[in-house]
């Protein structure tokens, strides 16, 4: 039978004392994706990746990879390799060396292991950095390192904990464009935990949005974004407005709203103004006191521009607005 690498939750729960990490969470992962875990900070997804790991007990429910029950397994044979913030790799080793270190663990010989790292070592690129110390490379080829050395075992998934969190914000963006063809080079699953909203939506076949220790909503970039379920997933996704309506809370997107003409649209008074570039961001109170967000294109706004205290109409296309469920 040919190899899913499909990657389960199954009732996944994790107790720290009073605690509740992780909350009986059910996912099945899809086979050979990029996964992102997204959510705000202590909402439990480095916990999910740790217990995947196996660097944290589950507390109860189980971890299927291909079938298999991994929950028990030591780190080392759960067919998972993990890629941390920090890199962590051995200062005093070279760049071969670290790469190598898993395969000396598991008794490979020398010359075995010193192919098998100089091929990744060419994967990523790092070929001609095999003989220098981790000290002597910048932050963008440490992570390479890394990369490489977490995927030396020829692991079945690779997880990967905030991997572009030390980056600055250009390599950052070059770094993500790699794993995502690394990824889809190697046809393993990558699971990626990060908060950054934006790094899922450049990076995810799948989006897992998690809130308070459970799934909250999961599915691809492109539905979570357009279609939140709920107003969190709304808010937290960014770009979109939540308001009540009679018939319960609605989400529509920032960049769907307009400036209207003096008939139509919701009155509503600018409260600030903020440049972006490509598009300006007003923010305006509705009269009972909701803040909505349009993101006008730049022309648009310069055409006719507003400034706050200002009264404005906002009007945007009601068949576009999401019916959220809580
Ligand atoms: N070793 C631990 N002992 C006790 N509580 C813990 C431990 N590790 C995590 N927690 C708690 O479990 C919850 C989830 O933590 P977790 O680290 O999984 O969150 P996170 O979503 O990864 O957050 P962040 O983005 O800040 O890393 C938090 O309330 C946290 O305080």
């Amino acid at each position: 039978m040919a190899r899913s690498n499909q990657l389960e939750l199954v009732q996944l729960t994790k107790r720290y004392g009073e605690t509740v990490a992780v909350d009986d969470v059910t996912h099945a992962f899809p086979a050979g994706a990029y996964v992102c875990l997204l959510g705000p900070s202590g909402c439990g997804k480095s916990t999910t990746l740790r217990m995947i790991a196996g660097h944290e007990e589950v507390t109860e429910g189980s971890i299927l990879l291909d079938g298999f029950d991994i929950s028990d397994l030591p780190p080392a044979r759960r067919g998972t390799a993990m890629m941390f913030q920090n890199y962590a790799l051995f200062p005093h080793l070279n760049v071969r060396d670290n790469v190598a270190f898993s395969l000396r663990m598991k008794g490979v010989d020398k010359p075995t292991r010193h192919k098998r790292a100089n091929e990744l070592l060419e994967l990523v690129d790092m070929g001609r950095f095999a003989d220098r110390l981790p000290a002597q490379l910048s932050g963008g080829q440490q992570q390479r390192v890394a990369l490489a050395r977490a995927l030396v075992t020829d692991p079945k998934v690779l997880l990967l904990d905030e991997p572009l969190s030390a980056l600055d914000p250009f390599l950052r963006i070059r770094m993500r464009a790699e794993l995502k063809k690394l990824q889809r080079e190697l046809g393993i699953p990558f699971v990626h935990v990060t908060h950054g909203q934006d790094e899922a939506l450049a990076l995810a076949d799948e989006v897992v949005v998690m809130n308070n220790a459970v799934i909250e909503q999961a599915g691809p970039a492109r539905e979570v974004f357009n279609a939140p379920r709920t107003e969190f997933v709304a808010r937290f996704m960014g770009g979109h407005n939540v308001i009540a309506t009679p018939q319960g809370k609605v989400a529509f997107r920032a960049d769907g709203v307009r400036l209207a003409g003096p008939d139509a649209g919701l009155p509503a008074t600018v409260t600030a103004v903020e440049y972006q570039g490509a598009s300006v961001a007003l923010t305006a109170a509705t009269e009972s006191g909701e803040e909505l967000l349009a993101l006008l294109p730049e022309e648009d706004f310069f055409a006719a521009p507003k400034s706050p205290g200002e009264a404005v109409r906002l009007s945007w296309d009601e068949g576009r607005a999401n019916r959220l469920q809580a």
